[in-house]
């Protein structure tokens, strides 16, 4: 018998309200992780990343399907509902910069998710705190700064232990280590792969680097303008890919002068290259499709779920 999925994704679609009608971000989506699972997502920037993970940590309500945690499906679960279970699932942004609050110290950033969680003493968290920062890597000294005197790593690690705090079984980790440079990338996929197998955390990894997901996901889905076009297992799917669209992907991530400090939009020049033109329901979002206004986003948008827990 085939053990229940720690998550399973099916069918999601994500909607984005726009000028003149609905904008289709996430376009049908299904996969699973297992527990202490490994899943790469993969695909050109504004294929639809960013929203299934923050449809995953519920930042986003999703228009339609179902997102099952352990069997509970909380694609449209009140917040009160939700509550109890955010903390089995976090996020790690990308951007270890703007994601922590500048005014706190590392052991107030990290001890923060303690004390929403319920932990009252505060010697208690502070203890809590130093271990996890010790766990992440950084030295006891770091306790008492704050984000602007760290390293971008660095900064990245505290962002992993305040994702740590809450105890999760899922990490969805959206381009976590993008914004650093390769040999500190590798220390920061080193210290998720040593998570997993101490803490038996699961992954998702969100990355436009095919070599980020290859390093740590078993299984990978390769997105396309809001669809998945190809999936398996990560060294099948990487070394002999079925989707003209994923040689493509692969090809500019073997080519250093595509890829080497770039942003995603790289690809999708490299991309296009070598590819007929997408259909058009499936073309990249017009100019009168930009992001809707703050008031208009989906629920919670804006949120980190650190924030609300
Ligand atoms: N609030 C919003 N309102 C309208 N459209 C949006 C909104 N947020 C995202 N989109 C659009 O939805 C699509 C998917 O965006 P998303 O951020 O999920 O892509 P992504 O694959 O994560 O991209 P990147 O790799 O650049 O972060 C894009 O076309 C984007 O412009």
């Amino acid at each position: 018998m085939t053990p229940t999925p720690l998550l399973a994704v099916e069918d999601l679609v994500v909607e984005y309200p726009v000028a003149g009608g609905v904008f289709r971000a996430v376009d049908g989506v299904s996969f699973a992780v297992p527990p202490g699972g490994a899943l790469g997502v993969v695909g050109e920037s504004g294929c639809g990343k960013s929203t299934i993970a923050r449809s995953i940590v519920r930042l986003l309500r999703p228009t339609r399907g179902r997102i099952l945690l352990d069997g509970t499906d909380i694609a449209g679960l009140p917040e009160r509902r939700l509550r109890p279970l955010r903390k089995r699932v976090q996020m790690v942004f990308q951007d270890p910069y703007g994601s922590l609050d500048p005014h706190l110290t590392a052991e107030e950033i990290v001890a923060e998710p303690l004390r929403l969680n319920g932990m009252r003493s505060g010697a208690e968290r502070a203890r809590r705190a130093a271990a996890l920062i010790d766990q992440v890597g950084l030295p006891a000294g770091a306790l008492q700064r704050r984000p602007a005197e760290f390293s971008g790593g660095q900064r990245q690690r505290i962002g992993i232990a305040r994702a740590l705090a809450s105890g999760p079984e899922l990490l969805v980790c959206d381009e976590a280590t993008s914004a650093l440079d390769v040999s500190v990338q590798a220390q920061v996929l080193q210290l998720l792969r040593e998570l997993q197998t101490e803490r038996g955390l699961a992954y998702i990894v969100i990355s436009h680097n095919l070599g980020v997901v290859r390093e740590i996901s078993s299984e990978v889905v390769v997105m396309r303008a809001g669809r998945i076009i190809e999936s398996g297992p990560t060294g099948t799917v990487l070394s002999a890919p079925v989707e003209p669209y994923t040689r493509a992907l692969r090809r500019a991530a073997l080519d250093p002068t595509t890829m080497r400090g770039r942003k995603p939009r790289a690809l999708v020049s490299a991309i296009a290259a070598d590819q007929a033109p997408v259909a058009a329901d499936q073309a990249p979002v017009a100019a009168d499709q930009a992001p809707v206004a703050a008031d208009q986003a989906p629920v919670g948008a804006g949120q980190e779920p650190g924030a609300t827990q």
